[in-house]
């Protein structure tokens, strides 16, 4: 069999690249850097790459909204794209300057840094260092942490400075100012791993997809994420649609919303609920999204996978 393709948020050495790394690493893949997650969601509609892994929540800073706009799929260009797993990487960020411009490192730092890049979700997981150190100074966002490095390696006569990981910096030939950043020393991000469903190729390899287990194995947990539209003017609409998970044993766990982008004020709602899977619920998923259809306006299953949280402490 060719060699398998994974698609993630590039330039090399991103977080991404990190994540897709260690979450193919067993496998022979080739790992494919795109622009943006919306690249990575088309090169897989277009069954150019067989999988693509992408973040979509962070433990510090929440959800990754420009994911949750492309699962949201509000025009269906990615009719065939489903999460099959999922895998979580401890993200430490780190601030990196030019090579030499601050020979003195973090203790002889005299507050000259006049610009920051990174990824917009990295903002919201350093606060405490931004707020503390770098009050007022201009922060631009940046297609990743990666490509913030990237652009303080090539700019030698500015004072700016990249939040992005020490993998970045090596990769890049970058200092590192100051390590370990975040806010939070548990600071997590949860990648979802998404594949073509008319892929037969990634149908053959097991990331967790749903099977009854042997009575002598561990019982799998397992999560999906189905996504739903209701009419608002309907009252109790929203809450039948929440009642139909109970009524089939799916337990949730996450709900999210996005703009409709129909109607001012209208969602589409995220629902994410988990299982052990036994041969008595196996077709849960398939009976709950039946009758959603009969309270929503729309719904759609974005894909069951090993709830891996479950698997680490089985
Ligand atoms: O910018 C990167 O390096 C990414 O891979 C993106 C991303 C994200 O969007 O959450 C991944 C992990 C971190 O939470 C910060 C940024």
């Amino acid at each position: 069999m060719a060699r398998l393709r994974v698609a993630f948020l590039g330039p090399l050495a991103s977080f991404s690249h990190q994540a897709a790394a260690e979450a193919f690493g067993k496998i022979s893949a080739s790992l494919l850097p795109q622009l943006s997650f919306a690249d990575a969601f088309v090169a897989l509609q277009n069954q150019e790459v067989d999988y693509a892994v992408i973040p979509c929540e962070n433990s510090t800073n929440g959800s990754v909204v420009q994911t949750l706009d492309l699962l949201a799929d509000r025009n269906d260009d990615y009719k065939d794209v489903k999460v099959c797993g999922e895998y979580y990487l401890t993200v430490h960020h780190c601030l990196l300057v030019h090579k030499g411009s601050y020979p003195s490192g973090w203790s002889g730092y005299d507050g000259s840094i006049t610009k920051l890049y990174t990824h917009p979700q990295a903002w919201g997981q350093c606060e405490g260092v931004l707020s503390k150190y770098f009050k007022g100074v201009e922060r631009q966002d940046v297609s990743s942490t990666s490509k913030g490095a990237e652009i303080v390696a090539k700019e030698p006569t500015e004072k700016s400075a990249a939040i992005a990981s020490r993998f970045a910096a090596e990769y890049h030939g970058v200092d590192v100012l100051k390590e370990n950043i975040e806010d939070r020393a548990d600071n997590t991000t949860r990648f979802l791993i998404l594949r073509n469903v008319l892929a037969a190729r990634t149908a053959e390899l097991d990331l967790g997809q749903p099977k009854a287990t042997a009575s002598d194995e561990q019982p799998n947990t397992h999560k999906t994420l189905i996504s739903f539209s209701i009419d608002h003017a309907s009252p109790g609409a929203l809450a039948s649609a929440l009642l139909i998970f109970k009524q089939h044993g799916l337990n949730l766990t996450t709900i999210n919303t996005r703009p409709s982008l129909k109607r001012a004020w209208q969602y589409i709602f995220f629902v994410e609920c988990g299982r052990t899977l036994s041969e008595e619920n196996m077709d849960a998923v398939v009976n709950a999204l039946q009758d959603l259809q009969n309270v929503t306006e729309s719904c759609r299953d974005l894909g069951t996978w090993k709830d891996q949280l479950s698997a680490q402490t089985a």
